[in-house]
């Protein structure tokens, strides 16, 4: 079986993919001092109460948090004994070729999302990630990630505000009942949630009108339904995009190599 994980700035996700379908997922906080022996513990546990045995033998990582990648690789060596595909890294191919300014690594979630997405729905996407960042990746005709958008991730903001203002608690994203808040609590997730929805639909407009063809919006990320729910912002909404992207960049390196 093929062990995914997604490792973003603040939640490391591992699904276990059986060749056709996801048997379990599972997430940790990013720590890059977590040790391969610890990541081992807590995986064999977890598939241990789900009645799943460890028989992993690949592994495919992406990471936004360089760290990370060494002791994940002492994971797979150590405990499945394969050596890990490492999405950005030269030996692991991707389907297209991004077409950035040379020069520039593109995170590989990016990438990631960016095969996920254009294996589902072919080219002229918008993927809409809400992660530690919101970011829009585009993906062109041909399945190539040809550039975004990095904005403040929704969290971020809250906690940016927090931490910089005396008179600003600690607040969880959620629709306000009403635009105009009553007590500050309720102004400030006014003003995040209807701050997101703004920058996501403004951003995708104005995404649309320069790539000057057709496109559609997938929204990804834990808090992309919220959104959606309240305005429309995407065509599809798609949990498991990123997980579904490494599955298609392993199976294209299985097949290429
Ligand atoms: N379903 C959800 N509801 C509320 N907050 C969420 C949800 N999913 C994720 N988050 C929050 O969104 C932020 C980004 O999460 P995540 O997608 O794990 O980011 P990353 O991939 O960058 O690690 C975190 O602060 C996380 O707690
Ligand atoms: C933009 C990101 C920080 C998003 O990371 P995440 O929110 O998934 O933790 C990550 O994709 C990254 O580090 N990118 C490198 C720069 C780029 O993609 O252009
Ligand atoms: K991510």
């Amino acid at each position: 079986m093929l062990l995914c994980i997604d490792c973003g700035n603040t939640n490391t996700v591992f699904s276990v993919w059986n060749g056709s379908e996801f048997l379990a997922t599972f997430r940790a906080s990013t720590e890059h001092q977590r040790t391969a022996d610890q990541y081992y513990v807590w995986l064999s546990t977890l598939m241990q109460h789900k009645g799943l045995p460890m028989d992993i033998d690949e592994v495919i990582v992406s990471s936004t948090v360089p760290r990370v990648v060494f002791n994940l690789r002492v994971l797979s060596d150590r405990y499945f004994n394969t050596r890990p595909l490492v999405v950005g890294k030269p030996d692991c191919l991707l389907p297209a070729a991004p077409r950035v300014d040379a020069g520039t690594s593109v995170g590989p979630d990016r990438l990631v999302n960016t095969a996920g997405a254009y294996d589902r729905h072919g080219g002229d996407l918008i993927v809409v990630d809400y992660g530690t960042a919101t970011t829009f990746d585009v993906v062109a005709e041909d399945g190539a990630y040809v550039g975004g958008v990095i904005a403040p991730g929704v969290n971020l903001s809250l906690e940016a505000l927090h931490m910089a203002a005396a008179a600003l608690p600690n607040v969880d994203v959620t629709q306000p009942q009403n635009v105009i808040g009553t007590n500050t609590v309720a102004c400030m997730q006014s003003g995040i949630f209807w701050g997101y929805i703004g920058l996501v639909r403004e951003i995708c407009g104005r995404i649309k009108a320069e790539y000057d063809r057709p496109m559609r919006i997938i929204g990804t990320g834990g808090l992309a339904p919220l959104f959606d729910r309240a305005d429309g912002l995407f065509d599809t909404i798609e949990d498991d995009l990123t997980m579904h992207g490494l599955t298609v960049i392993h199976r294209f390196n299985k097949e290429n190599t």
